[in-house]
This record gives C-alpha cells, structure tokens and sequence, in this order.
C-alpha cells in the first residue's frame, strides 16, 4: 500500500464523522479486493461494502460470464480451468485500471503469479471462514464446477490448504465468526482498514 503514497495524516476532526466517510476518506478510492475459497462471501460482502463506501462493486466471475456470455461451469467444459484462469487475468488486468472499485474475486485468482501484480494495486482483504460452514452454505450448490466432485468437503478442505499460503499474502484478514451475517462481516472489514493502513505507514 505504501506505494500508492496514500496520505494517512487525516485531520482529527475527520475523527467525528461516521466510520464508513472515515475509511472512505483513507482509502482515497483505492480499490478493495476480496479474496478467499469459494463461498466464504467474496461476492455477497463485497456488494454491501461497496455500497457502504459508495464505491462500484465488480465480481471477476460476472464478468468473466458476461463478456463471453457463458456460465462458469460451460467455461471449466469448454475451455478448461487454464483457459478460465487466462481470462481470469485478463480481467483483473483491465478493472485494476480503474478506482473506487471493491471486486469479489474467484477463489483462484491467487494461484497466478501475475495476479498478484494487479491485485497489489488495492487493498486486498482475505476472508476466511471454517470449512463446516462453507460446506453447509454450498452443499446444494452447482455452480462451482471444483465442487462437482465425488468428496466436495475433501475437495474445499484441499483446496485451502493448497492456497492458505498465498491468501495469507493479504493485507487484511478477517475470520468469519460463527452466526456472522454479511452485515457484520462488511462492518469488521471496515472497521479493521484503518489500523491496517496506519500499520503500513509505521513500518
Ligand atoms: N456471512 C454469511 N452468512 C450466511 N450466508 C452467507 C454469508 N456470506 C455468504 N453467504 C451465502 O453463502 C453463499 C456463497 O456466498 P458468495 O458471496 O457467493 O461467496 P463467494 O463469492 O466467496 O464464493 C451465498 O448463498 C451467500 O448468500
Ligand atoms: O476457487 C476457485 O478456483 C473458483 C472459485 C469460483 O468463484 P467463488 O470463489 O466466487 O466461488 C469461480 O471463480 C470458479 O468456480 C473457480
Ligand atoms: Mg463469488
């Protein structure tokens, strides 16, 4: 974040404003980017921040799914996951140019190298949430073609982790609590930005 030369000097006044304007204020339209294994609630959290931030809200997987007019489980049929990730990147690479932005990423976005390169020119938060309940939010769920698998909590319990190393590589981290809503995770998120920008700046 430093490298965005954000300035954190606000003044104290600033102090007596609702926490949503003070972050807002902090952020000075730098993107957030949430990451995490599928289902934890990149895109159902990521909605609601943007909305509290008066940011824009973008999810890499809507994307993806409206410019080439395919589900994401006809894109893993038709082009496999590699050619998924490829327009995956190519995405990023084009909504990273732009600010005031939150975006819900796919689960996966973190497996590629050059990802890293965009998703560093935000705020990158990484939510986390036990597998249990993960498991019991996508039990029914068909749209996740990684999950189409004889041993779906086996599959969400490897793929973490696999990636637990490079989710950690986030600026924020924020653990979902059992009975949390998407309320209270949006709320923690932005309570927890301004001690992460203040830590950057003391280092
Ligand atoms: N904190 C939460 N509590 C209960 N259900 C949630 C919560 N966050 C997300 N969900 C639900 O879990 C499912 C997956 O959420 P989603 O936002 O699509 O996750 P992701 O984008 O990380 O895969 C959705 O049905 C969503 O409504
Ligand atoms: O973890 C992954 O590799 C994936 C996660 C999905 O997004 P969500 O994390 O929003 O479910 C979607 O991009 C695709 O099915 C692959
Ligand atoms: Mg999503």
């Amino acid at each position: 974040m430093t490298q965005h030369g954000l300035n954190l000097s606000y003044p104290l006044t600033e102090l007596r404003i609702g926490a949503k304007q003070l972050v807002s204020s902090l952020l000075q339209g730098v993107n957030l980017y949430l990451i995490g294994i599928m289902g934890v609630g990149k895109t159902t959290v990521g909605r609601l921040l943007a909305k509290e931030l008066g940011y824009g809200f973008l999810d890499t997987d809507n994307v993806i799914a409206q410019v080439t007019g395919k589900s994401i489980n006809q894109l893993f049929a038709q082009v496999g996951e590699v050619g998924f990730r490829k327009l995956e990147s190519d995405v990023l690479s084009q909504v990273c140019a732009f600010t005031k932005l939150t975006i819900a990423t796919g689960g996966g976005i973190v497996l590629r190298q050059e990802n890293w390169g965009y998703l560093h020119h935000g705020l990158i938060v990484w939510l986390d949430t036990p597998v249990e309940i993960i498991y019991s939010r996508l039990a029914e769920d068909t749209t996740r073609p990684l999950l189409q698998d004889a041993d779906p909590k086996g599959k969400l319990r490897s793929l973490l982790e696999q990636r637990t190393p490079l989710y950690s590589q986030a600026d924020l981290h924020i653990t979902e609590r059992e009975g949390d809503t998407p309320e209270d995770v949006a709320k923690r998120i932005l309570e927890a930005i301004p001690s992460v920008l203040k830590k950057t700046v003391s280092h």
